[in-house]
């Protein structure tokens, strides 16, 4: 049956140069693209461990719809060619992992903004199509979170709803350098707001709401570093895997929601596939039902890794960590991120659909069934003296 827009005009294929698809995200968009749409993919990056299963047999049913092109986008010839031979350009490429924004700011700093800066260029030049990948940390603190910790006003929506039209954006001093990474995003949209206001550049700007599932970033020892510090979903999951105390940070007060990876990835199909709905658009993609506190989120991974795995919650299970021992100087937090969800649902229709308690069993079964045994040798394995 022929696939139609929301609109209802049939979708054509197209080609489209992904850029940072190798990453989490894009992993889970090209198999999405794949699996569900007749679209070309012109996978950029500089690694491809996460796509590797998309791209080998020959035999695949897909084979020719997807090719890899290894490359740095700070300083490779190639790049404008291949957004200039496709029709669309999805930017997802960053530095994107807390650890970094505040012991790593320039490297930060550039990779959020200038690296993308000939991306914008290139589509604005040549009239290609962008999706850019911002964050939701562009909106940094809440209002609220500047009230008396006891004001009523706190309560009220007005004070912590994230709204891509009305919303500031409200980040902590020089000095904490985390904020680093939300500027250089804000930035970016800006500049590309402007492309769009005075040269007609046809854009949306993504603004995820922390989604997980599986492959997100690494596992510390086994795929990545042993001293890296991913994301959160991957920290606690290292912790739960080695049966460590998950670290809370701060005592985990921060709250967060989160979103399903799969239920995310079907947003941004639909902003790929309805340019007349999506063009000019700022997005939120999360999940307003899913707000935890980082200490509830501890709890409830401890509680589904237990039943998963079948091993017993160790004695101590979580234990609080200073942001200074964990992160080191310059640390800052966002304290709440609800993602208001009008200008989505009225131009695309979408929400998202999985439970936090559903997406962390399918997650953590993944975890489980990838990492065990590696996590057990590992820990077998005498400590070299
Ligand atoms: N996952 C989330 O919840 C989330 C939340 C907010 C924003 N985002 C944004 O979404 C985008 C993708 O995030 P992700 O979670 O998939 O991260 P990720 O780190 O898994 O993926 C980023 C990919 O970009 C590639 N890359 C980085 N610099 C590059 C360069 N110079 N040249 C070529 N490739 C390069 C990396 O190799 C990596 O594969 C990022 O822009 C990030 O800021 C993600
Ligand atoms: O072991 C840990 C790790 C983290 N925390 C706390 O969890 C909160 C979430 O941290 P994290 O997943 O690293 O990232 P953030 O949500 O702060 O920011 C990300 O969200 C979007 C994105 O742009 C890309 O993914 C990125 O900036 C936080 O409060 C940590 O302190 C913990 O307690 N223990």
């Amino acid at each position: 049956m022929a696939r139609v827009d929301l609109d209802g005009n049939p979708i054509k294929p197209i080609t489209i140069c992904m850029i940072g698809a190798g990453g989490f995200i894009g992993s889970h968009l090209c198999e999405k693209l794949m699996h569900e749409t007749p679209h070309t993919v012109f996978a950029l990056d500089v690694y491809n461990d996460k796509i590797k299963h998309l791209l080998e047999p020959d035999s695949l049913p897909w084979a020719g719809r997807i090719t890899f092109h290894r490359l740095n986008i700070k300083h490779d010839s190639r790049l404008e060619g291949l957004i200039k031979m496709a029709d669309l350009t999805i930017n997802l490429a960053a530095i994107c992992t807390p650890a970094d924004y505040n012991t790593r700011p320039l490297d930060t700093i550039y990779s959020n903004f200038i690296d993308a800066l000939p991306v914008v260029k290139y589509c604005s030049e040549n009239n290609k199509r962008l999706i850019h990948f911002s964050t939701c940390e562009v909106y940094g603190k809440t209002i609220g979170a500047f009230l008396p910790k006891d004001s009523p006003l706190r309560k009220d929506p007005a004070y912590y709803v994230l709204k891509e039209d009305e919303s500031p954006c409200i980040f902590g001093s020089i000095e904490k350098q985390r904020w680093s990474y939300a500027c250089a995003k804000q930035l970016i949209e800006r500049l590309i707001y402007g492309e769009g206001a005075e040269n007609g550049l046809e854009f949306t700007i993504v603004r995820p709401f922390n989604w997980i599932g599986p492959r997100m970033d690494f596992i510390p020892g086994i795929d990545g570093p042993s001293e890296g510090v991913p994301r959160v979903l991957a920290c606690f999951s290292n912790n739960l895997l080695r049966g460590e105390p998950l670290k809370l940070v701060d005592g985990g007060q921060s709250q967060r929601t989160f979103v399903y990876i799969k239920d995310a990835i079907e947003a941004v199909l639909l902003m790929i596939e309805n340019p007349a709905r999506a063009n000019g658009h700022i997005f939120n993609v999360g999940n307003p039902n899913n707000e935890v506190t980082v200490r509830q989120l501890a709890e409830i991974m401890i509680q589904v890794y237990s039943k998963v795995s079948g091993e017993k919650t160790p004695a101590t299970p979580t234990i609080d960590v200073s942001s200074k021992e964990f992160y080191g100087e310059g640390y800052d937090d966002s304290d709440k991120r609800i993602p208001d969800m009008t200008i989505i649902n009225k131009q695309l229709g979408w929400n998202p659909k999985t439970s936090l308690f559903d997406l962390l069993e399918s997650t953590l079964t993944y975890q489980h069934k990838t990492y065990a045994e590696a996590i057990k040798k590992v820990i077998a394995k005498p400590v070299a003296s």
